[in-house]
């Protein structure tokens, strides 16, 4: 019986069976972010350890720091610049490389760590944060941890992990035209259930994900953990070996090319066996929307609100009740025409240069609506440079778009940048709990290009009559 990718990097990593179905695996690579790496730091120096490969870890101010043109350690989060300035300081005296404020690289952790080179194929990857499966876009192996095992990981670099079972989601044909990653995962997450991954590593599979760049993949994955996977990735193919090619940090000179005849074998092999498979037919996939507070709450966007009663049990149905009334929307509300007050485009999810062309692309030669907030934050500053570079700044803020520095931003609520009470907000991030991106704001999770066409017309829109096609 062949092995599929997951379980041959499992093997290749594996130091040692502990007998009870966990595994001591190596960890070839440690990020770390000011919100909980200050906490994974700060465990180890009370523990008397040191970091043992200090090369091997990084740190990325992203959680906390603000996001308005010229920001400094202080935060509108109260008690911010503590995090900031502890951390700086424990990864100093780890020797642990931090993109800091002012870095021109310096972002979100699982945007700047693929753009860097530091996520590669075949990796192992670990940091205290959930959506560190974003990186199985380049198909690496990468988890989200906790904070003491992150102290563990630094100390030791391994980490003893359950083994997890094994999913493929095979996406089949081509992709709808104004139908996106973002699309997929909200379409697969609408129809298995929120809880539909847990216990698994995903590989996503199938002609639309090889057609996707690798930035998609990346969102794709992002979101594997919305569905409780244990993570996501998507094998590396020619064209992922050809966006790492010559990033700081990936191999160079002959270690290039011995990593490259690696990486090409890095693919489930043709009778590799999965503990379950989905199949989806890409044909059935619209532009996808959220109406509630769960990442199943979905809906094609020219669709309507579902009634609580056709839930699947009492506790869905209970949960619909409470998403209604948070959302402020009734069942058999269509989604479209729904007025809006914030428009977001950012996060680990969906701020990649790709994601801000296809915004601007809806945007160019249009404006926002009065009254929308409408804020677009780079998922890093070399993103940020990159979009500057084609001028796309121009049309986001010719549009009436905020344009910011690099970090999560109103992705997360922590005390800091929120939008407001009853603010119904369509974003391009990937939770919509509730208070999520502010106290009491009504998040709708969408594609960049859905958010775009939704700030122009200041309420919930098809981004396929933005672009001809609808
Ligand atoms: C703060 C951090 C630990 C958290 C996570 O783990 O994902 C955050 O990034 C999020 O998206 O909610
Ligand atoms: S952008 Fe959002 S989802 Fe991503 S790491 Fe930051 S807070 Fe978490």
């Amino acid at each position: 019986m062949g092995l599929s990718l997951v379980e041959k990097l499992w093997a290749r990593h594996c130091v040692a069976d502990l007998g009870d179905g966990t595994d001591l695996l190596y960890i070839d690579r440690v990020l770390l972010h000011e919100r909980t790496g200050s906490m994974a730091l700060k465990g180890l120096k009370e523990q008397g350890r040191a970091v043992r490969h200090p090369d091997r870890a990084f740190v990325c101010m992203d959680h906390i720091v603000d996001t308005l043109p010229g920001r400094s350690d202080t935060t509108i989060m109260p008690g911010g610049t503590a995090f900031i300035q502890e951390t700086r300081a424990a990864a100093a005296e780890a020797g642990i490389r931090v993109f800091d404020i002012g870095d021109d690289r310096q972002g979100i952790v699982h945007v700047v760590s693929p753009e860097q080179g530091i996520a590669l194929p075949g990796a192992t990857l670990v940091c205290p944060d959930s959506h560190t499966c974003t990186q199985g876009g380049l198909g690496a192996l990468a988890w989200g941890i906790g904070s003491t095992e992150a102290a563990h990981a630094l100390a030791t670099q391994t980490l003893v992990v359950k083994r997890p079972k094994t999913m493929r989601v095979r996406f089949d044909g081509a992709l709808p035209p104004g139908v996106g990653a973002k699309d997929m995962i909200l379409h697969l997450i609408a129809a298995h259930g929120a809880g539909g991954g847990a216990g698994y590593a995903i590989e996503f599979t199938g002609s639309a994900v090889s057609a996707l760049s690798v930035e998609a993949r990346m969102t794709l994955c992002n979101m594997a953990v919305e569905f409780a996977a244990w993570t996501g990735l998507v094998a590396p193919d020619a064209k992922t070996i050809d966006w790492v090619k010559g990033r700081p940090f990936a191999p160079k000179g002959d270690l290039w090319d011995e990593a490259v005849a690696d990486w090409r074998g890095l693919v489930s092999d043709a009778d590799a066996v999965f503990d379950k498979e989905i199949r989806i037919d890409c044909a059935d996939i619209a532009p996808t929307i959220t109406w509630g507070t769960s990442p199943q709450h979905a809906v094609p966007l020219t669709g309507h609100v579902p009634h609580p009663d056709h839930a699947t049990d009492a506790t869905a149905a209970q949960a619909r009740r409470r998403a209604l009334d948070y959302m402020g929307l009734k069942a058999g509300d269509a989604l479209i025409g729904l007025p809006i007050d914030g428009a977001f485009i950012g996060s680990c999810t969906n701020s990649r240069l790709p994601d801000l062309r296809a915004a601007a692309a809806v945007l160019k030669g249009r404006k926002v609506a009065a009254g929308v907030r409408a804020i677009c934050v780079p998922g890093s500053m070399q993103v940020k440079a990159a979009a500057e570079a084609e001028g796309l700044h121009v049309v986001f803020q010719a549009a009436g778009f905020e344009w910011r520095e690099s970090g999560c931003s109103m992705c997360f609520f922590a005390g800091g940048e929120h939008f407001g009470k009853g603010e119904r907000v369509v974003t391009s991030t990937n939770r919509n709990f509730e208070n999520r991106q502010g106290p009491g704001t009504r998040s709708h999770l969408a594609s960049p290009v859905t958010v775009a066409a939704s700030a122009i017309a200041g309420h919930i829109a098809d981004p396929r009559s933005f672009l001809g096609e609808g």
